[in-house]
């Protein structure tokens, strides 16, 4: 079965989106109704909008799945998603543990679950790096040990160690036969 759809899913910091840019494979944009952050770009790292926006697409029927994050709301819309699941080549995502079953009921073994991680010493390093407060770092890693425990669902699961950058180039070009890529 080929895969159309490279999901990523850990804990916060652990090197997703930077796994998923280094793969370079068309990306589909989810939904928040966080903040951007800084560098972050609508339409690009998020389609970014009001909670009520993402709530009417939802009550819609607009919204493949939602997801509830540290008091902000998640979601990846139908359309975003309609290509992969018509088989209309190989793109990636990340999602939390909940919508990563979502996509893997949507499209079975199409669905190659890339779980990431990091310790939670590296997450609290790169946290605090990103420019996140004492706060923001201690609710995003309240959920690590249970974000690591739901790796167990991946069908891969990589490391993103800390040091050299590079160490995840290498990451990426050891996946790219398996994927076909
Ligand atoms: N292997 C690595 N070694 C060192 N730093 C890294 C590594 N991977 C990612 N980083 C850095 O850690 C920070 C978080 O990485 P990234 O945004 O990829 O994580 P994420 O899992 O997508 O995070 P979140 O879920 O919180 O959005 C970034 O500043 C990134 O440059
Ligand atoms: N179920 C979904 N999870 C999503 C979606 N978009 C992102 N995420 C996950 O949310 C957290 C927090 O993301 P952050 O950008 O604020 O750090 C992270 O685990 C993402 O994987 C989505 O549409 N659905």
């Amino acid at each position: 079965m080929n895969v159309s759809l490279v999901v990523f899913q850990g804990p916060s910091a652990s090197g997703k989106s930077t796994l998923q840019a280094l793969l370079g494979l068309p990306r589909i944009v989810t939904w928040t109704s966080r903040a951007p952050r800084a560098g972050e770009l609508d339409g690009v790292d998020y389609h970014f909008a009001p909670r009520q926006t993402l709530e009417r697409m939802k009550d819609a029927g607009d919204m493949l799945e939602t997801s509830e994050y540290r008091g902000h709301l998640y979601g990846t819309s139908l359309a975003s998603i309609e290509g992969t699941a018509r088989g209309a080549g190989l793109r990636s995502i990340v999602l939390d543990a909940s919508g990563a079953r979502v996509a893997r009921a949507l499209l079975g073994e199409r669905a190659l679950l890339l779980g990431v991680a990091a310790s939670r010493a590296e997450c609290e390093a790169r946290l605090l790096a990103r420019g996140s407060d004492a706060a923001q770092i201690a609710a995003r890693l309240a959920g690590y040990d249970e974000e690591i425990a739901a790796l167990s669902g991946c069908d891969l699961i990589v490391r993103s160690g800390d040091g050299a950058l590079e160490r995840a180039g290498e990451i990426v070009q050891a996946l790219r036969p398996l994927l076909g890529a």
